[in-house]
């Protein structure tokens, strides 16, 4: 469960104040996510999301992650709105942390999803990349290269609290970056992305996408990274073992709205790669970092380590 901050009712009344969405009746802490705190607020007028960012989400680019959903959710693509305060204003302060009130949206994400739940993934995902064409904001991947660096570094400085195995993790973690260095150097076609398109981040319903959520890493950057990421994401068993059927019906359908062009094609194995070490990294980070006060469960970085096999093996000789 995921709170680091926790919140009251006396809190959130005094927060939801500022608003014109009715009167708080429930607060409820939800048990996902490993990121944000968030709660489930319902109140006289509905049900919302209340988050606090915590540390990982800066406030300076708050307004383009929120702005990227406004943006989506205004062209009909869907994904929650973000609600305005009676200043017209996404964000406030609860508790020491910016906060937001945000849709809520109906649907669950799927923990096995068919072939055809892949390709309607794929076909969403490039959805967003065609529907944010005209987004203006741009924000640098805050979990790039140099992140995965300066938190690899912090993961040696903590190596006397990790296990054997965390300790072990990170020496590949370390070979890793320095093998593959800056894999973003190709001038590859993108814009704003999700970067963090996972099977939670999808809810269905009636076997259709009914939101994509979480864009707080959302970023600019090459839409095949984003392809990279989601891949990783959906195309992989529990041990982290790729699962073709998988990663080709989501491909398919991404690419049944977008193709690739043969660029980014060639790229996609070793952004493949980056992808698998950027989610190694962070969670190695903080799995290494855990404060047992924090309701939140940490994730497994074995698993997004072993998807590297499966990239390197699809790389052009
Ligand atoms: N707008 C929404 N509508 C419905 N449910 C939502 C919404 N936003 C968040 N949730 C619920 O809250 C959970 C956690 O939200 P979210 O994924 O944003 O948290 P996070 O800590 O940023 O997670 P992550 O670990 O994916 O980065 C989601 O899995 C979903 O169940
Ligand atoms: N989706 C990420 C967590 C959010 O950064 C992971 O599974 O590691």
């Amino acid at each position: 469960m995921a709170v680091f901050t926790p919140v009251s009712i006396a809190d959130a009344e005094a927060f939801l104040a500022g608003y014109d969405i009715g009167e708080v009746v429930e607060l409820t802490a939800i048990a996902e996510g490993v990121e944000n705190t968030n709660y489930r607020l319902d109140t006289t007028r509905g049900r919302f999301v209340l988050t606090l960012f915590e540390g990982r989400t800066d406030e300076v680019s708050l307004p383009f992650c929120l702005g990227l959903t406004a943006h989506l959710a205004a062209r009909g693509f869907p994904c929650p709105t973000p609600i305005e305060d009676r200043s017209g204003a996404w964000l406030g302060r609860l508790n020491g942390r910016a906060a937001a009130v945000i849709e809520w949206k109906t649907g669950a994400w799927l923990r096995t999803p068919s072939s055809a739940d892949q390709a309607a993934a794929g076909a969403v995902l490039a959805r967003l990349h065609l529907t944010a064409a005209d987004f203006e904001l741009e924000r640098a991947n805050p979990v790039g290269p140099a992140m995965w660096r300066r938190l690899a570094d912090r993961c040696v400085e903590g190596e006397g609290r990790a296990s054997d195995a965390d300790r072990a993790l990170l020496r590949q973690v370390q070979a890793t970056l320095a093998r593959l260095g800056d894999p973003f150097t190709a001038d590859l076609p993108g814009g704003a992305i999700h970067a963090d398109y996972f099977p939670d981040n999808v809810l269905f319903e009636d076997d259709a996408v009914s939101a994509v959520i979480d864009f707080y890493f959302g970023c600019t950057g090459a839409f095949a990274y984003d392809l990279a990421i989601a891949l990783s994401a959906w195309g992989f068993d529990a041990e982290g073992r790729a699962m073709p059927d998988a990663l080709s019906a989501f491909q398919r359908g991404y690419e049944s709205v977008r193709p690739l062009n043969a660029a980014e094609r060639a790229a996609l194995p070793r952004l493949g790669e980056a992808a698998a070490l950027r989610f190694t990294v962070t969670r190695l980070h903080d799995r290494i970092f855990h404060d047992p006060a924090n309701l939140v469960t940490p994730k497994d970085p074995a698993v997004f380590l072993r998807r590297m096999d499966h990239w390197r093996a699809t790389e052009p000789a």
